[in-house]
């Protein structure tokens, strides 16, 4: 029997991705919701608990509510949202970051998928963390550019408006009081005992993103160089699929933020000299950032090719 697939919130940015990935593969069934009931509590309901796994593309509040609707002690859950992602009960979706998180997520019944500039700052400094290399307690900052995709339907629909505020043409920072809501899962997972001075940045393009921690190497222990963490970010993403680590210096002068995007690759980009040091992590908001990462949890949690839709 071909499990039984739900995906709430399908209309929006998110859920639609996942859509594309999942409507073309025959090893699953997709459940859909009648359109003009989308949103009807009890059919959700119905679709929530009549599925082997689902996954909430939805506002936290509602990503909420469908966990509460949920009896079925068989349904397995993803969540997109910012939600449950530091929750008890609940396993961080990023298998490459220590065969400990892929193995939770393997038999998991409730996984709390990335938020996205949390996947690109995590991906750098959870196995530093580990490797001893950034001490849990050190002072972090990182900034993140961002397509506007990565705001959903409303800011998609804000910034290809004909008659948007022309200033949206330039970058801009948000996130200007420095409690960004990734800040909590970005503490939570790597140990750290206070969060990075952190600035997320959205540019006039609909998809990518580049996350960028910034390190000075004297007040690291050991004082490593540049080199040095590029060595050791490769060696700890070897033989990965979709976590990959550039030659030292980047694979081009510079970084484009888009540059993967259509993939669910993630890929870090260690600069510098003896001095300093910048991780770049380089993906799509709506690949290893989202939908791409989602459906590869569910690959890891169904017993699928960890690729399987994601070629
Ligand atoms: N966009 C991105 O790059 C990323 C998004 N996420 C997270 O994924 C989740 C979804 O985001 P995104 O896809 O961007 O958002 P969108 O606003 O594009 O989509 C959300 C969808 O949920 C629907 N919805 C809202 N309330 C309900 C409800 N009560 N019942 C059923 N459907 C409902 C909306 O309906 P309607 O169409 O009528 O508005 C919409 O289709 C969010 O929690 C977001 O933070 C995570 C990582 C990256
Ligand atoms: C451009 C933009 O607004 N991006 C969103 C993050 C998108 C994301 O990762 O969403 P969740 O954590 O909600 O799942 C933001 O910075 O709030």
């Amino acid at each position: 029997m071909k499990p039984v697939i739900f995906i709430d919130g399908r209309e929006g940015t998110t859920g639609l991705q996942i859509y594309d990935r999942l409507t073309p593969r025959q090893d699953i069934e997709l459940l859909l919701i009648d359109e003009e009931k989308r949103k009807d509590p009890a059919e959700r309901k119905k679709c929530l608990n009549a599925a082997d796994l689902v996954f909430l593309c939805l506002p936290d509040e509602a990503a909420r509510e469908a966990v509460a609707m949920i009896d079925n002690p068989n349904t397995r859950v993803i969540d997109a949202s910012t939600a449950h992602r530091t929750a008890p009960g609940w396993d961080y979706g990023f298998p490459e970051l220590s065969p400990h998180h892929r193995a939770r997520i393997v038999c998991s019944k409730r996984v709390a998928n990335p938020g996205c500039h949390a996947s690109g700052f995590i991906a750098s400094v959870y196995p530093l963390v580990q490797l001893g290399l950034i001490p849990p307690d050190h002072p972090l900052c990182a900034y993140s550019l961002t397509g506007y995709s990565g705001g959903g339907k409303k800011l998609i629909a804000e910034y290809q408006d004909p008659h948007r505020d022309p200033r949206h043409a330039s970058a801009r920072i948000y996130g200007t009081n420095l409690h960004h809501k990734h800040l909590p899962e970005m503490v939570h997972v790597c140990g750290l005992a206070a969060p990075p001075v952190f600035h997320p940045i959205l540019g006039d393009y609909i998809q990518g993103m580049a996350t960028t921690v910034l390190l000075r190497n004297d007040t690291l222990p050991g004082r490593p160089t540049a080199q040095e963490i590029h060595q050791a970010l490769s060696s700890y993403y070897a033989g990965q699929t979709f976590v990959s680590v550039a030659p030292f210096g980047g694979d081009e002068p510079v970084i484009y933020s888009d540059t993967l995007v259509g993939t669910n690759q993630l890929r870090l980009i260690v600069c510098g000299h003896e001095a300093q040091t910048t991780v770049t992590a380089l993906f799509d908001n709506l690949g290893k950032g989202a939908s791409g990462a989602a459906v590869q949890n569910m690959n890891l949690m169904l017993g699928f090719a960890e690729t399987a839709g994601l070629e």
